[in-house]
């Protein structure tokens, strides 16, 4: 079986008292994209940190094609984009991406790497005098000169507009229909369903969900169902069917993926005081799978 790119396995790191990553395991075979979807504060960043080599983990394993992650991007297995104002000023995009190709052993030719970072005609361009949109490229260029299997993203389109997301997107399928494996993180659903083959919704540092969006869909297609309840409540999480369980005053909303088995063991409890069952649309549905539990 072939390695994949990407292995988590139990991986936990803390800042503080703040748990950023809490226990996440994820796997990525060679050759996905895959789109790491969370919230303000999820974990996205560390996740990508750790992966890079930059952010040591307190414990777990993380490898990239089998390989401890600093030693897979010394070997130009991994290529990532620097973060913003990280690009040398007074030169050229040319030089560069010139200065980079020079620290790996086989780059990419300078003309393959302007045309897939959509970027053709302007290596003559200085670095320091481009826009917001043009020195996102510039810095996804730098992530594709060492020719990389596995390329990593956080938040790639966050200074974006429009147009320029959508020519970002069509460089980056260009690169999944050569074979190379895409993780990218981001605040958007939308994206992360057109872009990616895979997505993995992450929360207060762990997986609360994983699969094709498809699936996703389903998964965060919870029905709400709620009710007035007074004190002790948390056994209500418990039932059949609820994934998850908040507190708003004296109404207790449950996300259930099986509302009827839900509402029949509330019934059966007896607990059905203005009971009111609600379908979630995904917006919505993705709020809820990410919202902070207040119980
Ligand atoms: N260097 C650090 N020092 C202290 N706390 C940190 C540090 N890096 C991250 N954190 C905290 O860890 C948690 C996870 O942050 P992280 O940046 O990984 O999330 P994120 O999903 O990338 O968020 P965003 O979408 O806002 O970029 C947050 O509570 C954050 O404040």
């Amino acid at each position: 079986m072939e390695i994949d790119a990407v292995s988590l396995t139990a991986v936990t790191k803390s800042f503080g008292a703040v748990r950023a990553v809490d226990g996440l395991t994820l796997a990525i075979p060679q050759g996905r994209t895959v789109a790491l979807l969370g919230p303000n504060g999820a974990g996205k960043s560390t996740t990508i940190g750790m992966l890079l080599g930059l952010v040591p983990p307190d414990s777990g394993k993380v490898a990239l094609f089998g390989l401890d992650p600093a030693q897979a991007v010394r070997q130009s297995l991994a290529g990532a984009m620097p973060q913003e104002g990280g690009l040398i000023p007074r030169v050229t995009v040319g030089e560069l991406l010139t200065f980079v190709a020079g620290t790996y052993r086989a780059p990419l030719p300078l003309g393959q790497v302007l045309a897939l970072a959509q970027m053709t005609g302007m290596d003559n361009r200085r670095v320091d005098r481009l826009s917001g949109g043009q020195a996102q490229r510039v810095r996804f260029a730098m992530a594709l000169v060492g020719d990389p299997g596995l390329i990593v993203l956080d938040e790639p389109t966050a200074a974006l507009d429009v147009e320029a997301r959508r020519q970002f997107w069509s460089g980056m399928r260009t690169l999944a229909g050569r074979g190379k494996t895409i993780l990218f993180s981001t605040h958007y659903l939308d994206e992360a369903d057109e872009q990616a083959d895979r997505v993995v919704v992450i929360d207060r540092g762990r997986v609360v969900a994983d699969g094709t969006s498809a699936e996703i869909k389903k998964v965060v297609a919870l029905t709400t169902v709620s009710l007035t309840a007074s004190g002790e409540v948390s056994w209500l999480g418990g039932l059949p069917g609820v994934r998850r369980l908040e507190v708003r005053g004296d109404r207790v909303q449950l996300r259930s993926d099986d509302p009827d088995a839900t509402v029949m063991a509330l019934a059966r409890a007896g607990a059905v005081r203005d009971l009111e069952v609600t379908p979630a649309d995904l917006e919505d549905a993705f709020v809820a799978l990410t919202a902070k539990e207040t119980v």
